[in-house]
């Protein structure tokens, strides 16, 4: 018998194609599946590709008796019980650096959307309003901006945003030093939160970055400083954040991930105006989903026909 793939949370359409076109596997035929007829198909799944959409714990891992790889189309992998998979022998992969650009340019994306508020102008003129009055925005010219976790995605940031010559300070317990001109290593996030004009989030969800963004940190920021996160729900204090937003205290803040997704229509985030934000689009690109797709693709070939594991992912 084939192995049989499933593929719930949306791919690269061609990708997609090609991947049902293999003759050594039994693909099943939609690229979107809701999380109950996943269920339903659970029992005969051989290997999932995955977004982040889908979450492999206990429950899934009980109604997939014959799971053996599941490949995370992406990077993060919180949504992935590993040892658990490593338990039941299920390997898992994801697609390293394929979607990193296009994550750091939706950061870059809600920096510049949080300077000029174009949230704001964009709706107001959609309404006939002129806010002109409403809207003097900042600069990111020459800007201090500090940059939480300096892998991948954070050294990208740093990169496209350099022709603004900012001032970058990094926090990163790896990173020791950035070749970047104006940019230095800093290990108190103290002096980021307080010294910074932007604070940007780059750290994967982990055990030791969950709830790391304080509301001790998030009070020390400057009353027009700007807060970015595109990384992941959970590593920035939400009540915290809702608090200071609600009362001003800093400028604006622009978030493409939450601590629960979607975000419940009854969260309290909905009602500040000084947030703006994005369903988790950071890897959303065309160009990223056929990247990734084409590593996941490959890896379930690696996998399947060759024997081979690529970017196996461990951990918890
Ligand atoms: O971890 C990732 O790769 C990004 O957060 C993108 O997640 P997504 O593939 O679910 O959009």
């Amino acid at each position: 018998m084939k192995p049989f793939i499933v593929v719930p949370d949306g791919f690269d359409k061609s990708l997609f194609e090609e991947l049902k076109k293999n003759s050594n596997l039994e693909v099943h035929p939609t690229s979107k599946v809701s999380q109950d007829e996943l269920k339903t198909l659970l029992p005969k799944v051989n290997g999932l590709i995955i977004r982040s959409a889908t979450t492999v714990n206990a429950e899934l891992l009980e109604l997939a008796p014959n799971l053996k790889i599941v490949i995370r189309a992406g990077e993060g992998t919180d949504n992935i019980d590993k040892t658990l998979c490593a338990a039941k022998g299920v390997k898992v992969a994801n697609t390293p650096g394929a979607n990193n650009n296009s994550a750091a340019e939706q950061a870059v994306a809600l920096m510049m959307s949080c300077l000029r508020n174009t949230p704001f102008a964009n709706k107001t003129m959609h309404e006939g309003k002129w806010e002109k009055n409403a809207l003097t925005g900042l600069e990111l010219w020459k800007k201090k901006v500090g940059i939480v976790g300096f892998g991948r995605i954070g050294q990208i940031v740093a990169k496209r945003i350099s022709g603004f010559e900012p001032e970058v300070l990094f926090f990163d317990p790896v990173m020791e030093k950035s070749d970047l001109a104006n940019t230095r290593k800093v290990t108190d996030l103290k002096e980021i939160f307080s010294t910074c004009d932007i604070v940007t989030i780059h750290t994967p969800l982990l055990p030791q970055t969950k709830g790391m963004v304080t509301g001790e940190l998030l009070n020390l920021m400057k009353k027009d400083a700007i807060l970015i996160n595109a990384a992941r729900g959970g590593i920035v204090d939400e009540e915290a954040l809702y608090t200071l937003l609600k009362d001003k205290k800093i400028r604006c803040a622009g978030f493409d991930v939450f601590a629960t997704e979607p975000l419940p229509a009854d969260s309290k985030l909905i009602e500040l105006d000084n947030l703006i934000m994005s369903p988790h689009v950071g890897a959303s690109t065309e160009e990223a989903q056929f990247r990734v797709g084409e590593m996941a693709v490959h890896q379930i070939n690696e996998f399947f026909v060759n024997n081979n594991l690529l970017n196996e992912v461990k951990g918890k």
